[in-house]
């Protein structure tokens, strides 16, 4: 499977404010961008975190993306995927709407009454992980489910699990000219951090778009 994160973070390297509310850091070109990597997704990914916060819906706003991959044979978006250990996703989740397949991670600790509610809501529900999730289990899992090319939209607790698990492929971060600051405030890899054994990235591309930076990464 190939993993590609993509994120936008401010100057100073913060995903969103320490009230953990969603903050437009990039431009209309941009989000297009983002847009295009999630219609050449089989699924797109992020944790209940970021469910909780930003109640992403996580599907395609292009229309013309939507028949570009129909022509291809696809569904009309992308799969969605949670991270969600616990099963906390609430039942009224966008992102468990009935346009796209939504798969829910959960660990073997999720109360068997929300796993339920879960499915009653749509969701297909896979365990990978005895206390959290397990990404190298659930990735797996995902593989027998036919996806191929993954897109991790985050938060930071999800992009340093996978960098820690050595599961990142590509990495495109968007700097957007802004300073959200605070110390409790997402970052682009939150998690316990790494005191050694650093992940070193080749940079592949630097390009301008809106009034910020595209930074392209091979892992
Ligand atoms: N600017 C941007 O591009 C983006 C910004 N954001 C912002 O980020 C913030 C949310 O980020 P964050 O709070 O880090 O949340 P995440 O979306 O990273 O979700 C974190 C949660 O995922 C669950 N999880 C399940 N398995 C794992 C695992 N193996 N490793 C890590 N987490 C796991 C955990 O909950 P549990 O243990 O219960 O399963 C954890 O608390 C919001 O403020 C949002 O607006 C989010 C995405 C993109
Ligand atoms: N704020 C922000 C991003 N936020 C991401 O977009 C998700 C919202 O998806 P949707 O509800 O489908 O529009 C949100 O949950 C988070 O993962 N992404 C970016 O590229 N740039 C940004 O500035």
């Amino acid at each position: 499977m190939h993993v590609h994160v993509n994120a936008a973070m401010s100057v100073d390297g913060k995903l969103s404010s320490r009230r953990r509310e969603q903050i437009k850091i990039s431009g209309d070109d941009d989000f297009a961008r983002v847009d295009e990597i999630r219609a050449d997704a089989d699924a797109v990914l992020v944790g209940v975190g970021t469910v909780l916060a930003d109640d992403p819906h996580l599907t395609l706003d292009d229309s013309a993306l939507v028949s570009a991959r129909a022509s291809r044979g696809e569904t009309d978006h992308p799969a969605r995927v949670v991270a969600d250990s616990r099963a906390r996703t609430p039942t009224d989740a966008r992102t468990l709407d009935d346009e796209a397949t939504t798969y829910v991670l959960v660990s073997e600790t999720a109360p068997e009454a929300r796993r339920a509610d879960l499915e009653a809501s749509g969701a297909e529900v896979v365990v990978a992980g005895e206390e959290r999730v397990s990404f190298l289990a659930a990735l797996e899992a995902l593989e027998a489910h036919g996806i191929e090319q993954l897109m991790v939209e985050g938060g930071g607790e999800v992009i340093f699990s996978l960098f820690s698990d050595g599961l990142v492929d590509e990495l495109s971060l968007y700097v957007g000219s802004m300073v959200i600051g605070g110390r409790d405030a997402p970052t682009l890899a939150d998690g316990e951090g790494f005191v050694a054994d650093f992940p070193r990235l080749s940079l592949r591309d630097v390009e301008r778009i809106d009034d910020g930076v595209l930074l392209t990464y091979d892992c």
